[in-house]
């Protein structure tokens, strides 16, 4: 069953066309990465199934839904993941968590998704005092808190050392393997890699490609390159002139 279905999916910025034509269903329970150079229409991409954006034209459905027309129906089944600079310094964990908790009607124990994210021993500090990769793991958290069908996540291990990027993946893959679809936008490979069913690449507001990232490399072109590595294949794509 498709849970999200984007079709023909047009935006514009004044002159600027950020999305030009793009067409993808994301099926239930998968992590599907959306990849592809600074600028190529991602976030845009994102926003118009979170319904902060109006497409100017095309569709996009979330469970059936219009994020637009039936914006509070939606919000109750997508999880967004908050960039980080968003939050008061002075809240504490357990204050956020327990404040967004209140937003939705049936919302998840704030509690156990504490613990799922691993910040028990933060629950009393600060927001401003929190490191760099427990800033993410909370805003993680504050988008499962909403008990979502779909979480979205954008550049979800920016900036984390290796080992708080591998322990952000084990925790996605953990959060899928309880039934939510994922929607990840990264720039990195590997990550997309190691974590995503399947990926969109966007070029200049269009798909390059849309498959597993295995379908990917095994179809890429990449002249002087024996064994291309997903990175390689994706260059291949988002660079190629057409
Ligand atoms: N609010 C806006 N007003 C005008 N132009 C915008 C706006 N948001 C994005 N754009 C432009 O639309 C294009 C697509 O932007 P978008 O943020 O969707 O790309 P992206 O693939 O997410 O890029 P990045 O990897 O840099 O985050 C870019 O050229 C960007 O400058």
């Amino acid at each position: 069953m498709a849970v999200i279905e984007i079709a023909n999916l047009m935006k514009r910025y004044g002159e600027l066309t950020a999305v030009a034509d793009v067409s993808f269903s994301v099926e239930d329970g998968e992590i599907f990465g959306i990849v592809g150079p600074n600028g190529a229409g991602k976030t845009t991409t994102v926003e118009c199934v979170e319904g902060m954006r109006a497409p100017d034209s095309g569709t996009v459905r979330v469970l059936g839904l219009d994020p637009r027309r039936e914006r509070a129906a939606v919000r109750r089944y997508l999880g967004i993941q908050l960039q980080s600079s968003e939050l008061p310094a002075r809240l504490k964990v357990w204050e956020a968590l327990d404040l967004y908790s209140s937003f939705y009607p049936e919302p998840a124990d704030w509690k156990r998704v504490m613990a799922e994210v691993g910040l028990e021993d933060k629950r009393n500090t600060a927001f401003g005092k929190l490191s760099g990769g427990q800033k993410q793991r909370l805003s993680i958290a504050l988008a499962l808190v909403g008990n979502p069908r779909v979480a979205v996540f954008d550049e979800l291990t920016t900036g984390l050392d290796p080992q708080s990027r591998r322990d952000t993946w084990a925790l996605i893959r953990s959060i899928r393997d309880r039934g939510v679809t994922i929607i990840l936008v990264s720039h990195f490979m590997d990550e997309a890699e190691r974590l995503c069913d399947r990926l969109a690449v966007l070029r200049a507001g269009r798909l390059a490609a849309l498959d597993t990232p295995a379908g990917i490399v095994a179809n890429a072109s990449v002249p002087g390159v024996d064994r291309p590595t997903l990175e390689d294949a994706v260059l291949a794509l988002t660079n190629d002139p057409r």
